[in-house]
């Protein structure tokens, strides 16, 4: 297979991305808004990791169906190569979709217990292109072989396979289409630690001999330390720290990726801000969000300015960071 794209080009580039969801109160009264993305901005090269993290609720899963054209967004331009999706026409959203393909968290459920793994991986190409039925076989055996697999499990059912395997052939699903961006939905996080390294390093092989740009999403910054080449971490629908993810992890200069980084076992970075941060509390509700810094509510560094104002991203050591307290905690 060729690649389909060159290291160093922009696959995907979001700017400002938001969605809004209105939560109903009933037919005679306003809804509410809940803002489960707000103004999020970043881009993936071909051949590039950008690893989105942040707690349960932050507003990642909602950010990959915006990127992989399930939803529109409420605002923002979303560039996939160099169509804006958004205003995009039907039919360019039709040959983009092809561009994009997802592989979710439960390998288990995401495959269809009635389909051969042969029919399962013709059937986007079946959609999509004017392939013969010899050239699918062809393709969808070439496609196990690259994910790792015999090319004697093209006959046989998910349910005779463990659930790695069964994250390759979903994986290998995703390729048939030969697309250049991958969004991955806390893809192992439902497998073993030990089978967990196997298909992270089939993730990084694949990226290596395709070019593929991955939009990896992951509460697991143990997972993400493996895979990312950059991070993004999201707090509350706001991006509070953004960069290479060598920076982030040695040194992270939001406390809300202090704490994640704290949280984590082995990856406690060496400074005296980050071993003290232990999270507190609850995610306040997108519904009503902290009036300041959306993080104030729990920040153990939070001064009067943080709940009343709040911090846009600045560039500081390297990476973009949304705290107003960051050059000071740079420092200590
Ligand atoms: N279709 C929807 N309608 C209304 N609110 C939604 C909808 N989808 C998500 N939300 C809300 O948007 C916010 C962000 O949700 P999202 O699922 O994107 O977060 P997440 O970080 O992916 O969390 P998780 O890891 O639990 O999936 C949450 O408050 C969620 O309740």
């Amino acid at each position: 297979m060729t690649p389909p794209a060159t290291e160093g080009v922009t696959v995907v580039r979001a700017d400002n991305l938001r969605q809004v969801y209105p939560i109903s109160k009933g037919m005679l009264r306003k809804p509410d808004l809940l803002q489960a993305v707000s103004g999020v901005s970043f881009s993936v090269q071909a051949g590039k990791t950008l690893a989105i993290v942040g707690e349960s609720g932050c507003g990642k899963s909602t950010l990959a169906r915006m990127v992989s054209l399930i939803e529109s967004p409420t605002d923002g331009a979303l560039h996939l190569g160099e169509t804006n999706v958004v205003g995009a026409s039907a039919d360019q959203k039709r040959v983009l979709r092809q561009k994009v393909q997802l592989v979710f968290q439960n390998p288990y459920g995401s495959l269809n217990p009635r389909k051969r793994i042969g029919q399962i991986l013709e059937a986007p190409l079946e959609i999509n292109t004017d392939l013969t039925a010899a050239q699918r076989e062809e393709k969808a055996r070439a496609m196990l072989a690259l994910v790792g697999l015999r090319p004697e499990h093209y006959d046989r059912y998910p349910h005779m396979f463990s659930g790695g395997q069964r994250q390759r052939i979903a994986i290998a699903r995703a390729l048939m289409l030969n697309p250049s961006l991958v969004v991955a939905d806390e893809p192992v996080s439902a497998l073993d630690v030990s089978i967990q390294a196997q298909v992270l390093n089939l993730l990084a092989d694949l990226q290596k001999d395709l070019g593929l740009a991955y939009l990896f999403i992951s509460h697991d910054l143990g997972v993400v330390r493996h895979i990312a080449h950059d991070v993004l971490v999201m707090y509350l629908g706001h991006t509070v720290e953004h960069g290479e993810k060598n920076a982030i992890f040695s040194q992270p200069l939001h406390p809300y990726t202090q704490a994640l980084l704290a949280s984590t076992p082995g990856l406690a970075g060496s400074g005296p801000a980050q071993q003290r941060i232990v999270l507190k509390g609850e995610l306040p509700s997108p519904l009503n969000p902290p009036k300041g810094c959306v993080f104030s509510t729990r920040c153990p560094h939070a001064v009067e300015r943080c709940h009343v104002e709040r911090p846009t991203l600045q560039t500081l050591r390297g990476r973009q960071v949304a705290c107003f307290e960051a050059e000071r905690l740079a420092t200590q």
